[in-house]
């Protein structure tokens, strides 16, 4: 047993989860405590560090949740929605900080982690960014500043292999869009124009969603009124902003109560 916390990075062979077992294993205020992989998958069994085609670091991936947890204190999952529900639980159990960097969770899946935070720490964000976070606060800021002539749009864009639309960081700016005019997201969102829509409806919040390429992550929420625009944007040219993020918090959450935390929490927005 070491006194430097111990972080498990589940998703291990993941774009995240490559980066994550990087920025664990050379981050002096933590120590890589184990890597998760989903059943079946070839890197189970291997040292961590071979796998991704590096010298050994002594760390075996395993499809095992508890066994990766046995001796950690956080585990950062950026995976896949049944993934990471899944060891919600369990990580409650083990008493582990979980870090969810997943994206495209339904209601059903966020009410079984609040169950979850009844007994643990969650700290869940759809972007773990220091910059998106800011440029949500921004996006509150000027929602609220503007009346309804502004008509408020999301556009974002993604690689090619992204799964779910819009994005998590999307949906976020949304929240706080809408929170600024003091309306639920879920009343006002406009997420799929196609065909004859009729004219748009003053204060709904529009989304588009690009997928191409190797795009990291881009998004603008533009204000558009009547002689003028406003324009937020954020581009992540990085995926190494996401994983310090992650690791910030699960560092963070090691200091709190049982809860469900986002990332202004961690950032002190
Ligand atoms: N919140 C953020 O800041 C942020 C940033 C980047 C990506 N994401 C999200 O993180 C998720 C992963 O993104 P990615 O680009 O790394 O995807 P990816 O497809 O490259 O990686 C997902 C990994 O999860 C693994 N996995 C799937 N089921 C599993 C299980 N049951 N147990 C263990 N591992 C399992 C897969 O094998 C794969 O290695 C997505 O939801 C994405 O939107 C969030
Ligand atoms: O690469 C992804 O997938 C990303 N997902 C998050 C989202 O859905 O907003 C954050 C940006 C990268």
């Amino acid at each position: 047993m070491s006194d430097i916390p111990g972080i498990v990075v589940n998703g291990a062979s993941g774009r995240m989860g490559r980066m994550l077992v990087n920025l664990v294993s050379e981050n002096p205020a933590c120590r890589l405590a184990g890597a998760l992989e989903r059943p079946g998958h070839e890197w189970v069994g291997l040292d961590v560090g071979t796998a991704m085609g590096k010298p050994a670091i002594g760390v075996t991936v395993t499809d095992d949740p508890l066994e990766a947890m046995k001796d950690a204190q956080g585990v950062i999952d950026f995976t896949a929605p049944a993934a990471t529900v899944a060891l919600a639980e369990i990580a409650a159990q083990a008493r582990a900080v979980h870090v969810i960097g997943t994206t495209g969770l339904d209601e059903d899946d966020l009410s079984k982690l609040e169950a979850a935070a009844r007994h643990a720490v969650i700290v869940r964000a759809g972007n773990m960014s220091f910059g998106v976070n800011l440029l949500t606060k921004l996006t509150e800021t000027v929602s609220k500043a503007l009346d309804m002539e502004f008509d408020i749009e999301i556009v974002e864009a993604h690689h090619k292999h992204k799964v779910d639309a819009p994005s998590g960081t999307a949906l976020m700016l949304g929240e706080a869009a809408a929170e600024g005019r003091g309306l639920r997201l879920d009343k006002v969102a406009d997420r799929g124009r196609d065909g004859i829509t009729g004219e748009r409806e003053e204060g709904h919040i529009g989304f588009s969603a690009i997928r191409g390429g190797d795009i990291v992550g881009e998004h603008d929420v533009i204000f558009a009124g009547p002689g003028e625009r406003i324009i937020l944007r954020h581009v992540a040219t990085d995926r190494a902003i996401f994983g310090r993020g992650a690791v910030k918090a699960a560092l963070w959450g090691m200091g709190q109560k049982p809860g469900s935390y986002d990332m202004m929490d961690v950032l002190g927005l």
